[in-house]
Formats: C-alpha cells, structure tokens, sequence
C-alpha cells in the first residue's frame, strides 16, 4: 500500500514496532497525549486527537522511510541512521534520554585476539554489516577480512565457531559476558533520536509533535526542588541549584528568608538535597514533574 497516497492528509510517523525502542516510545507517545487505537496485527495506526498516523516499522527501516520522504517524523537509533547512511538525509531534532549503549568489537575472553589489528583477515559476524565494512576498512585496505551479515544473536556466532569477532550493540555487558566475550574497541556510541524527513509536509503540527516530546523528555529527566533559606546564605544555595534557566526567589512572610525553587537533574536531586541541607536550607522538597514546555 501506498501510504501517502491513502494517508495524505495525516503527518505519518514511523515508530519501532518492536525491540528495545518500543516500550519507551510508547511511553513518550503517551506522555504527549498522542492517544491512537492499533488494531490487531496492524501497522498503521490513526492518532485520535490530531491529525497523525502513526506507522509500526522495524527500527532498521526508519531511517530510510525518512530520509526518502515516505514518512516525515521517526524514532529511531543513530547506529541505525549510519548503518542505512540515512544521516545526510534525515535531520536529527531530538535526542531521546534512552536506547543508549555502544556498538562495539567483541572476541572470545579466553582468546589470543586483544586487538583489531588482529582480526585482519579473520571472520566477523554483525547485524552492522555497512558500518563494521567501513571500519574494517581502515585496518584492512586490502578488504582480507570476512564480514559476514546476522539478523540477530550475533553473539553466538564465536561459540559456534562461525567468527573470531563479532561487532554488537553493548549496553550493560550482560549478553557480552553470558556469551564469553569482551570488548576490544568501540565502534560508536548511539542514543534514540526523532528523527524528520528535510521536506517537512506538515511542519506546524510537526513544531507541536516535537515541543509535545521535549516536554516530556525534559519531565522525565527533571524534578522540582523548593527549599526556604535565609538571604544572607541564598547565594550558596543557587550556585547548588541554578535551575534550568534560573531559580525563582519568593519572600517569605519571615523577615530575612526566602523561597527557593528550581528544576534539577533526577540523576543529581539526592546530592544536590545533601549540599543545600549543609549550606544551611530548611524544608527542602522535591516533586515530580508531570510534563513541561520551555
Ligand atoms: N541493549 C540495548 N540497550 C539499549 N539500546 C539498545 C540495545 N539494543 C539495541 N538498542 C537500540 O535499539 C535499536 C533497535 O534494536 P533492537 O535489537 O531492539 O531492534 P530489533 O532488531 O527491531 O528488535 P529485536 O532485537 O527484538 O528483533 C538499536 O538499533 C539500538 O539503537
Ligand atoms: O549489553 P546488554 O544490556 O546485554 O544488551 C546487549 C544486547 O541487546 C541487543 O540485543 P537484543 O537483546 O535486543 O536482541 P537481538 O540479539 O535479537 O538483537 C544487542 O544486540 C545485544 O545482544
């Protein structure tokens, strides 16, 4: 089916159908109250509230759909954007906050490869088969090394005596470890990212789809922190919490003190509690932000 042709009236959005994108982008859609019904087995879906359809694909294939027009927004990961050397056709708008992890050279720990150079004209298994190509490239001018293309399970491929090296996605190290193997060299990092096509059709309700997801980005990874705190000291206590642009300062019907409020990173809202307890703030609270716009 043409889905231009049969949606052309809707922004088409292209979304992980599967895999470790999907749930969190599920949660982001939610977040942005882009509020659909997937019939069973399905892969289009029409947003409710705004004029939107949302299209099911494999991560893989985003970047592609993208970058050639047939969708105009994506989720997606940057391995998956360089692997289908989509990245000069497709404009990177938004980082996600997830789907971060290395894509790495990977041998069997016990073995006598510790280096790349080493893999030279050896067998390499990878799902990144472009990518790990370009790299090999670099080290193997004379293109001696074996690379050869898996769907999935790539870390199997060593056990099972099919290759000296893998190239794969690492997050945790957990899949690495559980198959008997280690890094030795990163071929990049990679986050989620939304991504456009550089023709935009709707590029208004695209400016709100983005702002919608920022807020939610931004919500997730603040929280509100208010704390009361003598003038003489406030100055101690903002260099702690800066805010986002700037805390918001509130006389307190006491003479001598004020209200502090200001966002800070979750991942720092602990430490940043204890600073302010020692440089003498009292009532210190934190609440959760539900969303958010700049
Ligand atoms: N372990 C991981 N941690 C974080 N992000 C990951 C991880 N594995 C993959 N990703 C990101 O998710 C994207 C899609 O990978 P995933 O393997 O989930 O896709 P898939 O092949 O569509 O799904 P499946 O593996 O279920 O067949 C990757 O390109 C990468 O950007
Ligand atoms: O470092 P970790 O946290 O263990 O994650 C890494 C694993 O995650 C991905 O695979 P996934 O489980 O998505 O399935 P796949 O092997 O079918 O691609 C990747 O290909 C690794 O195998």
């Amino acid at each position: 089916m043409d889905l231009v042709n049969h949606l052309s009236d809707r922004l088409l959005f292209a979304i992980p159908k599967k895999g470790r994108l999907y749930a969190k982008t599920l949660s982001l859609l939610a977040g942005s109250d882009l509020s659909f019904h997937r019939d069973n087995r399905l892969d289009i879906a029409l947003v409710k509230n705004l004029p939107i359809a949302l299209v099911f694909l494999p991560a893989a294939d985003i970047p592609r759909y993208v970058g050639e027009g047939n969708v105009d927004l994506g989720i997606t990961g940057q391995d998956q954007i360089l692997e289908s050397e989509m990245n000069e056709k497709v404009e990177e708008v938004l980082g996600l906050g997830f789907g971060d992890c290395k894509l790495q050279v990977q041998v069997p720990e016990n073995g006598v490869i510790t280096a790349v150079e080493q893999l030279v004209g050896k067998r390499i298994v990878t799902s990144f088969g472009v990518l790990t190509k370009r790299f090999f490239e670099n080290w193997d001018p004379n293109g001696s090394t074996a690379i050869k293309n898996a769907s999935g399970s790539v870390e199997a491929a060593c056990a099972l005596g099919l290759a000296d090296g893998i190239v794969d996605l690492v997050e945790s190290g957990e899949t690495m470890k559980a198959a008997g193997l280690k890094p030795i060299h990163t071929l990049l990092t990679t986050t989620a990212v939304l991504i456009a096509s550089k023709h935009p059709r709707f590029a208004d309700l695209q400016k709100t789809i983005i702002s919608r997801i920022r807020g939610v980005i931004v919500a997730k990874q603040y929280c509100l922190v208010t704390y009361n705190i003598e003038r003489s000291i406030l100055s101690q206590a903002t260099a702690i919490t800066p805010g986002k642009r700037a805390p918001s300062i509130i006389s307190l019907d006491a003479p001598g003190w004020v209200a502090v409020q200001a966002m800070v990173l979750k991942k720092e809202c602990a430490k940043k509690m204890d600073e302010l307890e020692i440089v003498g703030a009292v009532d210190i609270l934190v609440v959760g932000i539900d969303n958010s716009r700049a």
